[in-house]
């Protein structure tokens, strides 16, 4: 069991009790109502259905590329790909079996930090005891399971550097495309009149991008289990009947930050999330804070590794960038050439860090990375996306919903910071008293559906 540091936590189901009350207590009426509760654990369900099921996606999406490896590396391609589906085979069968989470073996720069971080998993259990599929931390098994996929590509040359989410990342992309027309169709409008567009509508158009970067969060395709789950139709009509599911809206504190200094020079990060429609939603987020002059630099942080299925690479970005610049839809090869000459410009500046696809919570960043807390210190807005992230920021821990972000937030305060994120994992904070009661009487997965979200807004540093 995990303990943590700060008070005030409501205690968080683990996986290592759900798995020994499935186990021992089922034929015992008494612990009957607990194993219900347990077995209904967002946590558990991800561990056994899920993650089995996207690690089969990766084995087909494997197979299905053999022609393409042959072609490209000749026999050795073959090689390659059997090597990796025996490696992926032999992991599905070790989370499905709950066996203990080994080293990883590969030779990479944060390899030595995963496994320092499982030495760390032992000392918090009893004496001999190991760290298991279902004996862990969710956070930190469900991190480890997309790092084991990327040591399984690492482990098979000459295939080592094929992306195994990213046709469905692409797929994503294409099936979202009305709605990519619609936002960029409206960008590009609106900024055609934004000489004579009054403080308020700059306000209001401002407002409105955010929004639509909350709802694209929608569309990650972990949730999915790696199926389709593609933004269908335009979202900019639908934003005033969404508004009551934001249940923190910060917006008011996050333009008041930004347009305080209006024109001076001032640096927004986005901490991004997931690629295809969510993405696009991001960059027009960042094209409308240069183009009302509420930031003069936007910096983007994607991860290093194909990671959660559907997060953003430095690939994703080229592709997206290259897809937009070849339809011959007006606006959307309007955003194109523009967000190239931002990237060239240095208007818009890319990062990667390895910080962002370990498991450790933000809290230890300024330890464990302390180059990217710096780097996140110069900022004078820092939006986190999506609900990993907001794991991460509040350590994944069952806090009472009325407890202050900021105290979740515990020592990380790197610059005022937003999350931006639906809510698909059971954590919440920040909430009215009653209110996430209240929800959960109506609606026992608010938590986890995608349909609520938050703009949550701390100014301490
Ligand atoms: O792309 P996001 O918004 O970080 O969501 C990732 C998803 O993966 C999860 O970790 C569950 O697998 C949830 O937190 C969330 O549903
Ligand atoms: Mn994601």
């Amino acid at each position: 069991m995990i303990r943590s540091t700060v008070p005030k936590i409501r205690k968080k189901f683990k996986i290592t009790e759900l798995y020994f009350y499935l186990c021992i207590n089922l034929s015992s009426a008494h612990s009957y109502c607990l194993i219900f509760v347990l077995y209904r654990s967002f946590a558990y369900f991800t561990v056994k259905d899920r993650l089995p099921q996207i690690l089969t996606k990766v084995i087909d999406t494997v197979h299905r590329y053999k022609h393409k490896f042959l072609e490209e590396y000749g026999e050795e391609g073959i090689d390659g790909e059997k090597r990796a589906l025996a490696y992926f085979s032999k992991l599905r069968n070790e989370m499905q079996t709950d066996k203990p989470i080994i080293p990883i073996i590969d030779d990479l720069p944060d390899t030595h930090i995963w496994n320092e971080y499982l030495q760390y998993q032992k000392s918090l259990l009893g004496d001999g005891e190991q760290p298991s599929w279902f004996r862990s931390p969710w956070l930190y098994v469900e991190c480890y399971l997309y790092r084991r996929i990327h040591e399984g590509m690492t482990l098979s040359p000459p295939i080592s550097t094929y992306d195994v989410f990213m046709e469905a990342k692409n797929d994503g992309y294409l099936q979202s495309e009305n709605a990519v027309i619609a936002l960029c169709t409206h960008l590009q409008e609106f900024k055609t009149n934004i000489a004579d567009t009054s403080e308020a509508g700059c306000k209001e158009a401002f407002s409105k991008l955010l929004q639509v970067s909350l709802w694209g969060n929608k569309c990650d395709l972990s949730i999915s289990g790696g199926q389709d789950n593609s933004q269908k139709f335009s979202i900019l009509n639908s934003l005033e009947s969404f508004k009551s599911n934001i249940l923190v809206d910060n917006t008011e504190s996050v333009w008041q930050i930004l347009s305080q200094k209006k024109n001076s020079s001032r640096r927004v990060d986005i901490v991004l999330d997931n690629a295809g429609f969510e993405l696009i939603t991001d960059f027009v987020l960042a094209d409308i804070l240069l183009s009302l002059k509420l930031a003069t630099e936007v910096h983007f942080h994607a991860k290093c590794i194909p990671w959660y299925v559907s997060d953003t690479t430095k690939r994703d970005i080229d592709w997206t960038i290259k897809q937009l610049l070849s339809t011959n839809n007006r606006w959307m090869s309007k955003c194109g050439e523009i967000w190239k000459e931002n990237l060239k410009k240095g208007r818009w500046v890319y990062h990667e860090h390895l910080f962002w696809t370990l498991p450790h919570e933000f809290c230890s960043m300024a330890q464990t990375a302390p180059d990217l807390y710096s780097e996140l210190q110069k900022s004078d807005l820092v939006l986190f996306k999506g609900d990993l992230n907001y794991r991460k920021l509040t350590g994944d821990r069952k806090w009472d919903f009325t407890v202050p972000f900021t105290q979740a937030l515990t020592t990380f305060h790197p610059a005022p910071l937003c999350s931006v994120r639906t809510l698909k994992s059971d954590v919440q904070v920040g909430l009215k008293p009653g209110a996430g009661e209240q929800l959960a009487v109506s609606e026992t997965d608010w938590m986890i559906s995608g349909k609520y979200g938050i703009i949550q807004f701390d100014a301490s540093v």
